[in-house]
């Protein structure tokens, strides 16, 4: 891709600036699928998009490669304005921009090595450059036992391991996916965002993703940009988006995945106001070197009483991760002390509310 006139190597691998996309519904109102968008996507690192289902995800990835022409705005990619080209130079500068889909979109009737070569081809590649590249972007990908299969002989896994491959062929600098992971079950989702993020480290590819689960963005980004109604409305590295969730979207979104939804049984219990003889409820989270100290330990000493209700601990990047509801119980007092102190030492906690003790031992 060209850089700006001036030479300095552009700040950001992904410039949008007030990117808006209206669609018009099926009974003619328009819907603002983007809404004002303004990201900065840093080279080199795994970003994750997230959001609910009609957030506008899959509308901010097709702007980033113009598939989808943003109706205001500017997406600089690379140093290149691309909303200043022709339908000519931008699919010259596509072929810098891989991407992979839910669905793997793979040709049926084309071996594995010739999907993956079919991009080279496209791209004007000589016929004697093509099969050793091919090669290599199988051996990467661990599929060169299967060159000569036909897609429908593969698994999820394989056919996605594919489509990586056939993104890759022209090195792109930037990797685009298109809830890559959707289609697969837990364990071939973890390998292929393991691949993804080998793939990032070696290659020094930036990956930009989108999905609607949590799981695959603890499991893979180091940013979070997080849509609702096509608008941000939060982004920062994933460990503090985790840890410290400021928007009750991005909050809700986190419940499933750290475990920390409250039981149905409590929150039917759940009052705002002191009960008699009661616990207060709280959800706790807590990430790196306080995840891993005695954090409850601290708390029985200061005469508070817990009573664990739900949580999870798991890792965050190459940090322990930990969510937990407690219910606490002792005197207000020495609760509110408590609190403060844990978040004093970086704690994020919500105070939930209060219950009977007896409806937390029914839990
Ligand atoms: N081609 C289209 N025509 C009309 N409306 C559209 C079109 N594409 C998207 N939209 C609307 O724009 C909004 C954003 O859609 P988009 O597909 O970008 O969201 P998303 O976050 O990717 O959703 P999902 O997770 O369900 O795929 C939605 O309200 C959607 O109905």
């Amino acid at each position: 891709m060209t850089q700006q006139a001036t030479g300095a190597p552009p700040a950001s691998m992904v410039r949008l600036s007030g990117i808006a996309k209206i669609f018009q519904s099926k009974d003619g109102t328009p819907v603002a699928a983007l809404d004002g968008i303004d990201l900065d996507i840093p080279h080199g690192g795994i970003t994750a998009i997230v959001g609910p289902s009609g957030a506008g995800k899959s509308s901010l990835l097709r702007a980033v490669n113009m598939l989808e022409r943003p109706d205001a705005g500017r997406v600089v990619v690379d140093g290149t304005d691309l909303t200043m080209l022709d339908e000519p130079a931008l699919r010259r500068v596509r072929q810098s921009i891989g991407m992979i889909f839910q669905h793997f979109n793979l040709l049926a009737n084309r071996t594995v090595a010739g999907n993956v070569a079919l991009s080279l081809e496209l791209a004007g590649w000589n016929r004697d450059r093509i099969g050793p590249r091919v090669a290599e972007l199988l051996a990467l990908v661990g599929l060169t036992e299967k060159a000569g299969q036909y897609p429908a002989a593969l698994s999820g896994g394989q056919k996605q391991r594919v489509g990586i491959a056939r993104a890759l062929a022209p090195s792109p600098r930037l990797l685009l996916c298109d809830e890559a992971t959707s289609a697969l079950d837990p364990e071939t989702t973890r390998q292929i965002l393991a691949l993804i993020r080998r793939i990032n480290r070696e290659l020094g590819l930036t990956v930009l993703l989108i999905t609607h689960e949590m799981g695959v963005v603890r499991e893979v980004a180091d940013q979070v940009v997080v849509l609702e109604a096509g608008r941000i409305i939060e982004q920062g590295p994933v460990a503090t988006v985790f840890a410290h969730p400021r928007h009750p979207t991005t909050r809700r979104f986190l419940l499933g995945e750290t475990g920390t939804a409250l039981p149905p049984a409590l929150a039917t219990r759940l009052s705002s106001a002191p009960v008699q003889d009661g616990a207060v409820l709280i959800r706790l989270h807590a990430v790196g070197g306080l995840a891993a100290s005695p954090l409850l330990s601290d708390l029985g000493r200061m005469g508070i009483g817990v009573r664990l209700v739900a949580g999870r601990v798991q890792s965050l990047g190459d940090q322990p991760f930990a969510g937990l509801v407690a219910a606490l119980t002792g005197p207000a007092g020495g609760i509110n002390d408590a609190i403060h102190q844990l978040r004093a030492q970086g704690a994020e906690i919500e105070v939930l509310g209060h219950v009977a003790t007896d409806a937390v031992t029914a839990v």
